[in-house]
């Protein structure tokens, strides 16, 4: 098993460095530029990264927050994620240890339920969840999922990350009290 593991995030990181790793200027989500972007939707939407990614984020999500019954994060890097994780457990054994998926909107659905969290009608008041994200650069947010489920009536037990960019995130997300996980840095990118 452990060596399956091994294998699989060696892969994940082939597959990551080939299709989302990009050397060039973008503008971050929080308006910092970089000379480097890691694009990890282009990963979690192919067949294999979405396999890859749902066996190693659940394998880091039981390991550290055995308790969650869901995971969840904000749209949309973090949608694929979810969906993984919810599949993966599922598939490795169901019933009453598969942990359920859920979405953190940006902004409340604007019209019909307004709601905030999609899948929050399947977990009760207080239920534990894991936040899943793919990148960590700010962690703002990680930050603003980690808020919004709070404020929702969800317990969180950590948060889960592909990449850690090592420019902050990890620290911000400590500083508010909450674990982070994450399977790789900014270094297995570039060494
Ligand atoms: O740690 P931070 O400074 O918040 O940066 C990382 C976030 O930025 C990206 O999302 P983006 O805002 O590009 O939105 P998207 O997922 O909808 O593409 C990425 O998916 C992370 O969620
Ligand atoms: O900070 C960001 O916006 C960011 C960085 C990165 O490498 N990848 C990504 O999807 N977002």
């Amino acid at each position: 098993m452990a060596d399956t593991l091994e294998r699989d995030r060696a892969r994940l990181l082939e597959v990551l460095t080939q299709r989302s790793f990009e050397r060039r200027r973008v503008v971050l989500s929080s308006g910092k530029e970089s000379d480097f972007y890691i694009d990890c939707k282009r990963t979690a939407l192919l067949a294999e990264g979405h396999y890859l990614i749902g066996r190693l984020l659940l394998e880091a999500i039981r390991r550290d927050a055995p308790s969650a019954v869901a995971a969840g994060g904000l749209t949309l890097g973090a949608d694929p994620l979810a969906s993984a994780v919810s599949l993966t457990s599922f598939l490795e054994g169901g019933g009453q240890k598969s942990l359920h998926a859920f979405i953190v909107r940006k902004e409340p659905k604007g019209h019909g339920t307004g709601q905030w969290i999609e899948g929050l009608s399947a977990l009760g008041p207080g239920a534990p969840v894991a936040i899943v994200e793919d990148v960590v650069t700010t962690g703002a947010s990680t930050l603003k999922a980690i808020e919004r489920a709070k404020l929702e009536g969800l317990t969180v037990l950590g948060a889960f990350a592909l990449v850690d960019r090592l420019e902050g995130g990890r620290e911000a997300v400590e500083a508010a009290g909450h674990r982070l996980t994450t399977l790789f840095t900014r270094k297995d990118f570039i060494p």
